[in-house]
């Protein structure tokens, strides 16, 4: 995704201002231009970018930030509040409750991935317990209701749609009556696109919401679309009442700037984004922790889910272990890649770590992330049991890397590379050192209701450190709710 650069190029604006001796205001502004030019680049509109430029220079005082004061991490927190402001409409979007009737209408261009993301909600909710059906109300495009069919017969989601009838809002208006009566809790209505905005496909949306009165519109919107997203979301909402947004492709070239601005145009929160074509790639999507990474700040909540998750579960007390004690070795390495192979996604645990953008396995390039993994470990099996349990890279002088290079029938630059990529796991790792696991028992102590000090307590100084110590620490549970840094813990949630 290459929203990721955003934040290292946010990161990178900000380190510059607190390396300047004298912050004046030339300074933060220059900061501020970088800013934005990066947020440019990522396809956030121009407007809001000037509006949000405005708007960080009346709260940023270059006296205050020349006072001694953490200058970095004080524009780091403007920036922050100013991009969750525009990526947080204010008014969470119409929930959905189990058991009774909600209806759900998709809307979108063709090809934003409009079907797909129907079944991803529907089968999201499906797992969750709940009843979904769809409906194929899309008549203008052949084949989109045999997508949809398959789809929906894969998950063994109940579906409605005709082959003969021309008309949508007729389909769309009896698929719902039908599972009205059949009790189903989320009836998901999926409709036609077009591959431009135009009158009839407008007229033919209001048509659709007349006939099936939806609880809640959920426009579906391509996040490579860029500068485009804010008028092709404003125009959606100009026709019917979209109440939220789904933004897809989030793991393709997507600048996934247009995110911002589809906000901004409907008043409606982002609520799931696609992550890729199958039906588990899609997430909850969650203002702070998405702002939070995308600077670089790290999502430590997102981490500990994510290791819950992907991490099998009769490993995970160990990795934890071996993540508290903070050492890092080859063997661990070794581990991680088996690991990385055997189940795919476990990248994204890394990715939640402050400053570690999934750069070991980048989301559309897992083949060539793949081979590099197996060449790594074809390497680390020329290595020998001390030099895989060893937590200093010096031991590899010169000969023993032409010598593993020679064994596993790759070239020494390899070799060098493979050792680069240790030494920077290893730096990552080491953020985690002290990081208290609780024992079984314990989870209920290290829960949702601790406050600030109890938790300075329980994080590792680094990490106290890194968050501000114990002033930031307390902005952290304000911003994030006590919950997330709960959630970190391990604690119910
Ligand atoms: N990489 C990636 N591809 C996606 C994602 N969501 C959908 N797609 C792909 O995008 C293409 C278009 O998706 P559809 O669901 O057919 O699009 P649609 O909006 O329903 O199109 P119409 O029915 O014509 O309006 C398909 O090839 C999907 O597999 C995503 O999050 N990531």
């Amino acid at each position: 995704m290459v929203l990721g650069q955003l934040g290292g190029s946010i990161t990178r604006a900000l380190q510059q201002m607190s390396n300047a001796t004298i912050i004046d205001e030339k300074v933060v502004s220059e900061c501020l231009n970088e800013i934005s030019r990066a947020l440019l680049q990522a396809d956030v509109q121009f407007k809001m970018v000037r509006d949000m430029q405005a708007n960080i220079k009346r709260i940023v005082n270059p006296d205050d930030l020349a006072a001694g004061h953490n200058k970095r991490r004080i524009m780091q927190k403007a920036v922050f509040d100013e991009l969750c402001r525009i990526l947080d409409p204010g008014k969470p979007s119409y929930t959905p409750k189990k058991g009774k009737t909600s209806i759900i209408m998709f809307v979108g261009l063709q090809g934003s991935g409009k079907t797909t993301t129907c079944t991803k909600y529907a089968h999201y909710h499906q797992k969750k317990g709940w009843k979904p059906a769809l409906v194929c109300a899309d008549t203008f495009r052949a084949g989109a209701f045999d997508q949809l069919k398959q789809n929906a017969t894969k998950a063994k989601i109940p579906f409605y749609g005709s082959y003969m009838e021309s008309d949508p809002v007729k389909i769309a208006a009896e698929g719902v009556e039908r599972f009205k009566q059949e009790n189903c809790d989320l009836i998901i209505v999926d409709t036609s696109g077009r591959h431009k905005q135009e009158a009839a496909l407008f007229e033919e949306m209001r048509q659709v919401s007349e006939a099936t009165k939806p609880d809640l519109v959920i426009f579906v919107m391509d996040s490579s679309i860029g500068q485009a997203a804010f008028d092709q979301a404003q125009a959606f909402k100009q026709s019917v009442s979209v109440g939220a947004v789904i933004v897809t492709k989030m793991d393709g070239h997507a600048k996934g700037g247009g995110a911002l601005s589809a906000v901004a145009a409907t008043k409606s929160p982002v609520i799931f984004i696609g992550t890729g074509e199958h039906m588990h790639e899609f997430e909850v999507f969650d203002v702070k922790p998405f702002v939070s990474r995308l600077l670089g700040m790290g999502d430590w909540s997102g981490f500990m889910d994510k290791i819950h998750e992907v991490v099998p579960t009769d490993q995970q007390p160990e990795l934890l272990q071996k993540l508290s004690e903070g050492s890092f070795t080859m063997r661990l390495m070794y581990e991680q890649f088996q690991n990385m192979l055997k189940m795919g996604p476990i990248g994204q645990v890394f990715s939640m770590l402050p400053g570690f953008s999934s750069e070991l396995m980048p989301k559309g390039h897992e083949k060539e992330s793949q081979a590099k993994i197996k060449r790594y470990m074809t390497m680390m099996d020329s290595m020998t049991n001390d030099e895989l349990d060893s937590t200093n890279p010096k031991l590899m002088n010169e000969s023993r890397m032409l010598r593993i290079a020679r064994g596993s029938g790759r070239s020494v630059r390899e070799v060098v590379d493979m050792m680069e990529e240790f030494k920077r796991l290893a730096k990552i790792w080491s953020k985690m050192k002290g990081l208290k696991i609780p024992k079984k028992g314990d989870m209920s102590a290290l829960s949702r209701n601790m406050n600030a000090q109890q938790m300075s307590k329980a994080l590792p100084p680094q990490v106290l450190k890194q968050v501000g110590g114990m002033g930031g620490l307390q902005n952290l549970m304000k911003q994030m709710g006590n919950k997330d840094l709960g959630g970190m813990f391990g604690g119910e949630r």
